[in-house]
């Protein structure tokens, strides 16, 4: 739709600073799929890391779309933990750390969090994982946790109020129509596809990309999980607002999520199809445990958790005056029925290591 406003651009990232609503503040549960991955990472690089040379003693890391609380420091200190015991027999290793994320990260905060005398050296590295960020065969190890179920757009013919896509109807998950849903996927489809390729050229042979990312169960759609939930919600309290007339229903409907929970079996497909990379795991029920059980806290924490990651979408779209209001909504609604909830599926992560087959 020529000069309409969407969603589709792919500037936005996680509420800046450090302050009560940012995503530092705001992302417990990022946290505790970070910590679930500690052993699981260790394992992988003790067995599965497969380096024949390392030139002049440099280890290179990379995380994608690590944001900007410590949950990127403590996932890639782990690294560096499992990496050195396993070459402590060799030369002692100098580690490199580049952080990736979208240009709008705030990486002034993410850098003065850094502990005062890191064990490594620090970059920055803005772009779009979707794309090549590294030069060829110069990274060990690539880790990217919770961030590749951000799709780089929102699909143009959701949008697209001519298309039988349109998406008008629901901002994520119910309600979305059966082309809705395989615009989305396609979408994610081929993110994957330029993610795994552009890594497969930064990645030395035999090194490894683990991926933490949500998903859903085979035959569980998204509204049964807390992930719809979480943005289902989201769609509610806004509809509320247009019948309010705080804001126009036109508005609302060119609103979509650029986000994308892929069912194992479609991850599994775009994985097994890359010729790049062995699967050396796939774990599609990971981190369930850091969920915390249906309690009168809940609703604070999801609503916490949803300013944390939607909040610079929702203020760019709507704008700032609206934003408590929402969110006050949004706590009001999860409170209301949370009995609803009760037999929601949980959250559940799919952990995947990738090894680089031989250049
Ligand atoms: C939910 S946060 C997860 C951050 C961190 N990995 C953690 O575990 O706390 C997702 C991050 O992915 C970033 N992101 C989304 N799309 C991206 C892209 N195409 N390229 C790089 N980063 C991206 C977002 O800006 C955001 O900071």
């Amino acid at each position: 739709m020529a000069g309409q406003e969407t969603t589709s651009k792919s500037s936005y990232s996680m509420s800046s600073g450090d302050g009560p609503n940012s995503y530092p503040l705001n992302s417990n549960f990022q946290r505790g799929i970070v910590e679930a991955a500690k052993e699981p990472v260790r394992k992988a690089i003790q067995d599965s890391l497969e380096l024949t040379t390392i030139s002049n003693d440099t280890f290179a890391i990379a995380d994608f779309g690590c944001s900007i609380g410590s949950n990127t420091l403590i996932a890639t200190q782990n690294i560096i933990e499992a990496v050195k015991h396993k070459y402590h027999d060799r030369p002692p290793l100098e580690f490199q750390v580049f952080f990736n994320d979208l240009v709008n990260n705030d990486f002034n905060t993410l850098f003065r969090n850094l502990p005062p005398s890191p064990e490594f050296f620090a970059a920055g590295v803005p772009g779009a994982f979707q794309n090549r960020l590294f030069p060829k065969a110069s990274l060990h190890i690539g880790f990217s946790s919770y961030a590749l179920h951000w799709i780089s757009k929102v699909p143009e013919e959701v949008v697209d109020s001519n298309s039988s896509a349109w998406n008008k109807d629901s901002i994520h998950c119910t309600g979305f129509s059966k082309e809705v849903a395989m615009a989305f996927s396609a979408q994610f489809r081929k993110d994957m596809e330029n993610f795994l390729n552009a890594r497969a050229q930064e990645l030395v042979g035999g090194g490894l990309l683990v991926i933490a990312m949500p998903g859903l169960p085979e035959g569980t759609p998204c509204s049964q999980t807390y992930y719809g939930v979480i943005n289902d919600i989201m769609g509610y309290c806004l509809l509320d607002m247009v019948k309010e007339g705080l804001i126009s229903e036109e508005k609302l409907q060119s609103f979509n999520l650029p986000m994308y929970y892929p069912p194992i079996n479609e991850l599994e497909a775009v994985l097994e199809r890359n010729a790049d990379f062995t699967i050396e795991k796939i774990d599609p029920s990971f981190g369930s445990n850091t969920w915390i059980p249906t309690t009168p806290s809940l609703p604070k924490l999801v609503t916490s958790l949803a300013r944390g990651i939607m909040g610079e979408i929702v203020k760019e779209y709507f704008g700032i005056e609206i934003m408590d209001s929402i969110f006050e909504r949004y706590h009001k609604k999860l409170l209301e029925n949370l009995n609803n909830y009760a037999d929601i599926v949980k959250p559940l992560g799919i952990f995947v290591i990738l090894k680089r087959k031989a250049i």
